[in-house]
Protein backbone atom coordinates (compact mmCIF):
# COMPACT_ATOMS: atom_id res chain seq x y z
CA UNK A 1 0.00 0.00 0.00
CA UNK A 2 1.18 3.52 -1.04
CA UNK A 3 -0.11 7.23 -0.35
CA UNK A 4 -1.12 8.68 -2.88
CA UNK A 5 1.79 10.85 -3.28
CA UNK A 6 3.53 7.18 -3.23
CA UNK A 7 5.19 6.94 -0.09
CA UNK A 8 4.68 3.53 1.43
CA UNK A 9 2.17 3.05 4.37
CA UNK A 10 3.26 1.62 7.39
CA UNK A 11 2.09 -1.83 7.39
CA UNK A 12 0.11 -3.04 10.46
CA UNK A 13 -2.33 -5.48 12.36
CA UNK A 14 -5.40 -4.27 13.55
CA UNK A 15 -6.11 -6.51 16.78
CA UNK A 16 -8.31 -4.18 18.89
CA UNK A 17 -11.63 -3.16 16.79
CA UNK A 18 -15.28 -3.63 17.23
CA UNK A 19 -16.88 -3.30 13.84
CA UNK A 20 -20.26 -1.76 15.39
CA UNK A 21 -17.96 0.94 16.04
CA UNK A 22 -17.25 1.48 12.72
CA UNK A 23 -20.84 2.93 11.65
CA UNK A 24 -20.11 5.83 10.40
CA UNK A 25 -23.21 8.69 10.93
CA UNK A 26 -23.68 8.69 7.13
CA UNK A 27 -23.91 4.67 7.35
CA UNK A 28 -26.30 5.25 10.37
CA UNK A 29 -28.74 7.28 8.46
CA UNK A 30 -28.86 5.48 5.34
CA UNK A 31 -29.42 1.87 7.16
CA UNK A 32 -32.35 3.79 9.05
CA UNK A 33 -33.94 5.07 6.21
CA UNK A 34 -33.12 1.33 4.40
CA UNK A 35 -35.03 -0.30 7.76
CA UNK A 36 -37.56 2.31 8.44
CA UNK A 37 -36.30 3.23 11.64
CA UNK A 38 -36.67 6.40 13.24
CA UNK A 39 -33.81 7.61 14.97
CA UNK A 40 -33.73 9.99 18.07
CA UNK A 41 -31.45 12.51 16.38
CA UNK A 42 -32.26 11.93 12.50
CA UNK A 43 -30.36 13.90 10.91
CA UNK A 44 -26.76 13.96 10.56
CA UNK A 45 -25.43 17.40 12.07
CA UNK A 46 -28.03 15.92 14.80
CA UNK A 47 -26.61 12.50 15.20
CA UNK A 48 -22.71 14.12 15.26
CA UNK A 49 -24.01 16.55 17.92
CA UNK A 50 -24.00 13.41 20.24
CA UNK A 51 -20.62 12.10 19.92
CA UNK A 52 -19.34 14.14 22.69
CA UNK A 53 -18.72 11.92 25.70
CA UNK A 54 -18.05 11.75 29.66
CA UNK A 55 -16.31 8.75 29.99
CA UNK A 56 -16.73 4.76 28.66
CA UNK A 57 -21.07 4.67 29.56
CA UNK A 58 -21.69 7.63 27.87
CA UNK A 59 -20.36 6.65 24.61
CA UNK A 60 -21.81 2.93 25.32
CA UNK A 61 -25.60 4.31 25.44
CA UNK A 62 -24.87 5.86 21.94
CA UNK A 63 -23.24 2.93 21.02
CA UNK A 64 -25.79 0.67 21.59
CA UNK A 65 -28.68 2.90 20.90
CA UNK A 66 -27.45 3.19 16.72
CA UNK A 67 -26.80 -0.19 16.37
CA UNK A 68 -30.68 -0.39 16.06
CA UNK A 69 -30.19 0.35 12.38
CA UNK A 70 -28.35 -3.04 11.54
CA UNK A 71 -31.26 -5.27 10.96
CA UNK A 72 -30.44 -7.80 7.77
CA UNK A 73 -27.60 -9.98 6.72
CA UNK A 74 -26.55 -7.21 4.31
CA UNK A 75 -26.72 -4.51 6.96
CA UNK A 76 -24.10 -6.39 8.91
CA UNK A 77 -22.47 -7.24 5.59
CA UNK A 78 -22.32 -3.11 4.63
CA UNK A 79 -20.61 -1.98 7.85
CA UNK A 80 -17.87 -4.85 7.46
CA UNK A 81 -17.18 -3.81 3.83
CA UNK A 82 -17.02 -0.07 4.79
CA UNK A 83 -14.32 -0.85 7.51
CA UNK A 84 -12.11 -3.05 5.11
CA UNK A 85 -12.07 -0.44 2.85
CA UNK A 86 -10.90 1.81 4.95
CA UNK A 87 -8.40 0.11 6.74
CA UNK A 88 -7.04 -0.84 3.53
CA UNK A 89 -6.51 2.99 3.30
CA UNK A 90 -4.76 3.09 7.09
CA UNK A 91 -2.42 0.67 5.54
CA UNK A 92 -4.02 -2.57 7.95
CA UNK A 93 -2.95 -5.63 6.64
CA UNK A 94 -4.75 -8.25 9.40
CA UNK A 95 -7.65 -7.31 11.39
CA UNK A 96 -9.00 -9.31 13.96
CA UNK A 97 -12.38 -8.10 14.16
CA UNK A 98 -14.86 -8.31 17.33
CA UNK A 99 -18.95 -7.95 17.58
CA UNK A 100 -21.08 -7.67 20.51
CA UNK A 101 -23.83 -11.01 19.38
CA UNK A 102 -25.69 -10.21 22.45
CA UNK A 103 -26.20 -7.04 21.81
CA UNK A 104 -28.06 -8.05 18.58
CA UNK A 105 -29.77 -10.80 20.09
CA UNK A 106 -31.03 -8.45 22.69
CA UNK A 107 -32.67 -6.33 19.80
CA UNK A 108 -33.99 -9.54 18.34
CA UNK A 109 -32.22 -9.90 15.81
CA UNK A 110 -31.27 -13.69 15.19
CA UNK A 111 -27.75 -14.60 15.71
CA UNK A 112 -27.35 -16.27 12.00
CA UNK A 113 -28.28 -12.60 10.94
CA UNK A 114 -25.12 -10.79 12.37
CA UNK A 115 -22.63 -13.62 12.12
CA UNK A 116 -23.63 -14.41 8.23
CA UNK A 117 -23.65 -10.74 7.45
CA UNK A 118 -20.39 -10.02 8.96
CA UNK A 119 -18.44 -13.41 7.90
CA UNK A 120 -19.51 -13.09 4.51
CA UNK A 121 -17.79 -10.16 3.89
CA UNK A 122 -14.43 -11.18 6.28
CA UNK A 123 -14.05 -14.72 4.13
CA UNK A 124 -13.42 -12.63 0.79
CA UNK A 125 -11.46 -10.10 2.79
CA UNK A 126 -8.10 -11.30 1.29
CA UNK A 127 -9.43 -11.26 -2.36
CA UNK A 128 -11.12 -7.79 -1.96
CA UNK A 129 -9.06 -6.20 0.31
CA UNK A 130 -5.68 -8.32 0.80
CA UNK A 131 -6.26 -7.59 4.44
CA UNK A 132 -6.40 -11.46 6.24
CA UNK A 133 -8.95 -11.28 9.30
CA UNK A 134 -10.26 -13.32 12.11
CA UNK A 135 -13.67 -12.66 14.17
CA UNK A 136 -14.27 -12.70 17.92
CA UNK A 137 -17.36 -13.12 19.80
CA UNK A 138 -17.01 -10.39 22.39
CA UNK A 139 -19.37 -10.79 25.92
CA UNK A 140 -20.80 -7.68 27.19
CA UNK A 141 -19.18 -7.63 31.20
CA UNK A 142 -22.14 -6.17 32.27
CA UNK A 143 -24.77 -8.78 31.67
CA UNK A 144 -24.50 -12.13 33.62
CA UNK A 145 -22.10 -14.65 32.70
CA UNK A 146 -25.35 -17.34 32.31
CA UNK A 147 -26.03 -15.43 29.47
CA UNK A 148 -22.79 -15.17 27.90
CA UNK A 149 -22.44 -19.09 28.22
CA UNK A 150 -25.68 -19.62 26.51
CA UNK A 151 -24.80 -17.40 23.89
CA UNK A 152 -21.30 -19.08 23.63
CA UNK A 153 -23.10 -22.11 23.38
CA UNK A 154 -25.00 -21.47 20.25
CA UNK A 155 -21.97 -19.65 18.76
CA UNK A 156 -20.30 -23.62 18.96
CA UNK A 157 -23.78 -25.23 18.12
CA UNK A 158 -23.94 -23.09 14.82
CA UNK A 159 -20.31 -23.31 14.19
CA UNK A 160 -20.26 -19.94 13.52
CA UNK A 161 -16.18 -19.04 12.62
CA UNK A 162 -15.27 -17.46 15.38
CA UNK A 163 -11.48 -17.69 16.56
CA UNK A 164 -11.97 -16.65 19.44
CA UNK A 165 -13.76 -14.29 22.75
CA UNK A 166 -13.33 -11.26 23.81
CA UNK A 167 -15.23 -9.29 27.14
CA UNK A 168 -16.13 -5.59 26.72
CA UNK A 169 -18.78 -2.81 27.55
CA UNK A 170 -19.02 -1.50 31.24
CA UNK A 171 -15.34 -2.38 33.12
CA UNK A 172 -15.92 -0.88 36.45
CA UNK A 173 -17.89 -3.16 38.58
CA UNK A 174 -18.02 -5.95 36.52
CA UNK A 175 -14.63 -7.90 37.45
CA UNK A 176 -12.79 -10.79 35.39
CA UNK A 177 -13.97 -13.15 38.05
CA UNK A 178 -17.36 -12.92 36.85
CA UNK A 179 -16.46 -14.86 33.67
CA UNK A 180 -14.57 -17.84 34.73
CA UNK A 181 -16.58 -20.28 33.48
CA UNK A 182 -16.99 -18.44 30.04
CA UNK A 183 -13.08 -18.51 29.28
CA UNK A 184 -12.99 -21.93 30.67
CA UNK A 185 -15.34 -22.72 28.36
CA UNK A 186 -14.18 -20.78 25.37
CA UNK A 187 -10.42 -22.47 26.31
CA UNK A 188 -11.93 -26.06 25.80
CA UNK A 189 -13.75 -25.52 22.57
CA UNK A 190 -10.25 -23.72 21.56
CA UNK A 191 -10.97 -20.59 20.96
CA UNK A 192 -8.46 -17.85 21.63
CA UNK A 193 -8.92 -15.43 24.80
CA UNK A 194 -8.74 -11.77 24.92
CA UNK A 195 -10.37 -9.55 27.64
CA UNK A 196 -10.72 -5.56 28.00
CA UNK A 197 -8.61 -4.34 31.21
CA UNK A 198 -7.18 -1.40 32.80
CA UNK A 199 -9.32 0.70 30.41
CA UNK A 200 -11.39 2.53 32.94
CA UNK A 201 -11.01 -0.45 35.53
CA UNK A 202 -7.89 -0.74 38.47
CA UNK A 203 -4.75 -2.31 37.83
CA UNK A 204 -6.35 -5.71 39.58
CA UNK A 205 -8.49 -6.41 36.63
CA UNK A 206 -5.52 -6.67 34.72
CA UNK A 207 -4.12 -9.24 37.33
CA UNK A 208 -7.05 -11.25 37.37
CA UNK A 209 -7.68 -11.26 33.54
CA UNK A 210 -4.49 -12.98 33.43
CA UNK A 211 -4.80 -14.90 36.36
CA UNK A 212 -8.32 -16.17 36.52
CA UNK A 213 -9.26 -15.54 32.61
CA UNK A 214 -6.01 -16.66 31.28
CA UNK A 215 -6.50 -13.82 28.48
CA UNK A 216 -3.65 -14.22 26.28
CA UNK A 217 -4.44 -10.54 25.26
CA UNK A 218 -5.35 -7.52 27.42
CA UNK A 219 -7.51 -4.95 25.20
CA UNK A 220 -6.21 -1.29 26.23
CA UNK A 221 -4.55 -2.44 29.90
CA UNK A 222 -3.38 1.42 29.93
CA UNK A 223 -4.08 1.69 33.90
CA UNK A 224 -1.38 -1.16 34.05
CA UNK A 225 1.21 1.99 34.88
CA UNK A 226 -0.32 2.11 38.25
CA UNK A 227 1.37 -0.70 39.38
CA UNK A 228 4.87 -1.65 39.00
CA UNK A 229 4.59 -5.03 39.56
CA UNK A 230 1.82 -5.52 36.81
CA UNK A 231 4.50 -3.96 34.37
CA UNK A 232 7.19 -5.90 35.32
CA UNK A 233 4.57 -8.78 35.10
CA UNK A 234 3.03 -7.64 31.77
CA UNK A 235 6.98 -6.95 30.43
CA UNK A 236 8.42 -10.33 31.31
CA UNK A 237 5.57 -11.74 29.33
CA UNK A 238 5.49 -9.93 26.41
CA UNK A 239 1.40 -10.13 27.31
CA UNK A 240 0.19 -8.17 24.05
CA UNK A 241 -1.75 -4.80 24.77
CA UNK A 242 -4.08 -3.31 22.26
CA UNK A 243 -3.43 0.41 23.27
CA UNK A 244 -5.80 2.57 21.42
CA UNK A 245 -4.91 6.47 21.98
CA UNK A 246 -7.35 8.32 20.44
CA UNK A 247 -10.34 6.29 22.03
CA UNK A 248 -8.36 6.78 25.70
CA UNK A 249 -8.91 10.40 24.59
CA UNK A 250 -12.47 10.53 23.70
CA UNK A 251 -13.33 8.29 26.55
CA UNK A 252 -11.61 10.80 29.20
CA UNK A 253 -9.87 7.36 29.87
CA UNK A 254 -6.95 10.06 29.95
CA UNK A 255 -6.98 13.70 29.91
CA UNK A 256 -4.98 14.52 26.86
CA UNK A 257 -3.05 12.44 24.37
CA UNK A 258 0.12 14.30 25.78
CA UNK A 259 -0.83 12.99 29.41
CA UNK A 260 -1.07 9.56 27.63
CA UNK A 261 1.03 6.60 29.40
CA UNK A 262 1.73 5.09 26.11
CA UNK A 263 5.34 6.36 26.06
CA UNK A 264 6.14 5.17 29.37
CA UNK A 265 4.72 1.66 28.36
CA UNK A 266 7.01 1.53 25.60
CA UNK A 267 10.22 2.33 28.07
CA UNK A 268 9.13 -0.32 30.45
CA UNK A 269 9.50 -3.09 27.24
CA UNK A 270 6.09 -3.86 26.91
CA UNK A 271 4.45 -4.90 23.97
CA UNK A 272 1.93 -2.23 22.84
CA UNK A 273 0.28 -2.44 19.64
CA UNK A 274 -1.94 0.93 18.32
CA UNK A 275 -5.36 0.35 16.99
CA UNK A 276 -8.63 1.95 16.56
CA UNK A 277 -11.25 0.63 19.11
CA UNK A 278 -14.46 2.11 17.94
CA UNK A 279 -13.02 4.67 14.83
CA UNK A 280 -16.77 5.91 13.79
CA UNK A 281 -16.70 7.43 17.54
CA UNK A 282 -13.32 8.41 18.02
CA UNK A 283 -12.36 10.51 15.19
CA UNK A 284 -10.31 8.15 13.25
CA UNK A 285 -8.98 4.63 11.99
CA UNK A 286 -5.60 2.88 12.15
CA UNK A 287 -3.52 5.65 10.35
CA UNK A 288 -5.15 8.39 12.23
CA UNK A 289 -4.12 7.46 15.43
CA UNK A 290 -0.63 6.68 14.74
CA UNK A 291 -0.44 10.09 13.09
CA UNK A 292 -1.56 11.29 16.13
CA UNK A 293 1.14 9.64 17.91
CA UNK A 294 3.84 10.95 15.50
CA UNK A 295 2.40 14.31 16.11
CA UNK A 296 2.35 14.69 19.71
CA UNK A 297 5.17 12.38 20.47
CA UNK A 298 7.56 12.69 17.69
CA UNK A 299 7.90 8.73 17.06
CA UNK A 300 10.52 7.95 14.69
CA UNK A 301 10.70 5.10 12.08
CA UNK A 302 12.29 2.89 14.78
CA UNK A 303 9.30 3.51 16.44
CA UNK A 304 6.55 2.93 13.93
CA UNK A 305 8.12 -0.37 13.31
CA UNK A 306 8.38 -1.97 16.64
CA UNK A 307 4.93 -0.42 17.47
CA UNK A 308 3.45 -2.32 13.90
CA UNK A 309 5.72 -5.22 14.50
CA UNK A 310 3.94 -6.06 17.84
CA UNK A 311 0.52 -5.44 16.37
CA UNK A 312 2.13 -8.55 13.78
CA UNK A 313 3.27 -10.79 16.20
CA UNK A 314 0.77 -10.25 18.57
CA UNK A 315 -1.83 -11.47 16.14
CA UNK A 316 -3.51 -14.68 15.60
CA UNK A 317 -2.67 -15.06 12.28
CA UNK A 318 -0.91 -17.82 10.41
CA UNK A 319 3.07 -17.72 11.07
CA UNK A 320 3.53 -17.73 7.39
CA UNK A 321 1.33 -15.03 6.97
CA UNK A 322 2.92 -12.88 10.25
CA UNK A 323 6.61 -13.83 8.54
CA UNK A 324 5.16 -12.06 5.12
CA UNK A 325 3.89 -9.03 7.32
CA UNK A 326 6.98 -8.46 8.91
CA UNK A 327 8.73 -8.96 5.46
CA UNK A 328 6.59 -5.89 4.33
CA UNK A 329 7.21 -4.31 7.48
CA UNK A 330 11.23 -4.30 7.09
CA UNK A 331 10.81 -2.83 3.59
CA UNK A 332 8.68 -0.09 4.80
CA UNK A 333 11.54 0.46 7.51
CA UNK A 334 14.80 0.19 4.86
CA UNK A 335 12.60 2.55 2.62
CA UNK A 336 12.67 5.56 5.41
CA UNK A 337 16.12 5.10 4.94
N1 LIG B 1 -13.73 0.90 24.34
C1 LIG B 1 -14.62 -0.02 24.73
N2 LIG B 1 -14.56 -0.50 25.99
C2 LIG B 1 -15.44 -1.41 26.40
N3 LIG B 1 -16.42 -1.90 25.65
C3 LIG B 1 -16.53 -1.44 24.39
N4 LIG B 1 -17.39 -1.76 23.42
C4 LIG B 1 -17.08 -1.03 22.34
N5 LIG B 1 -16.03 -0.24 22.60
C5 LIG B 1 -15.65 -0.50 23.87
ZN1 LIG C 1 -12.62 -1.88 22.87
Amino acid sequence: METPDGAPILPKAELHLHIEGTLEPELILELAARNGKVLPHPTLAGLRAQYQFTDLQSFLDLYYANMAVLVTEADFADMTRAYLGRAREAGVRHAEVMFDPQAHLARGIPLTTAVAGISSVLADSFDEFGITTGLIAAFLRDRPEDDALDVLGQLLAMDAPIIGIGLDSAEVGNPPSKFIRLFDRARDAGLRLVAHAGEEGPPSYVWDTLDLLGAERIDHGIRCVEDSRLVERLATGQVPLTVCPLSNVRLRAVDTLAAHPLPQMLASGLNVSINSDDPAYFGGYAGANFAALVDEFGFDADTLERLAGNSIRSSFARDARKEELLAELAAWRAAQG
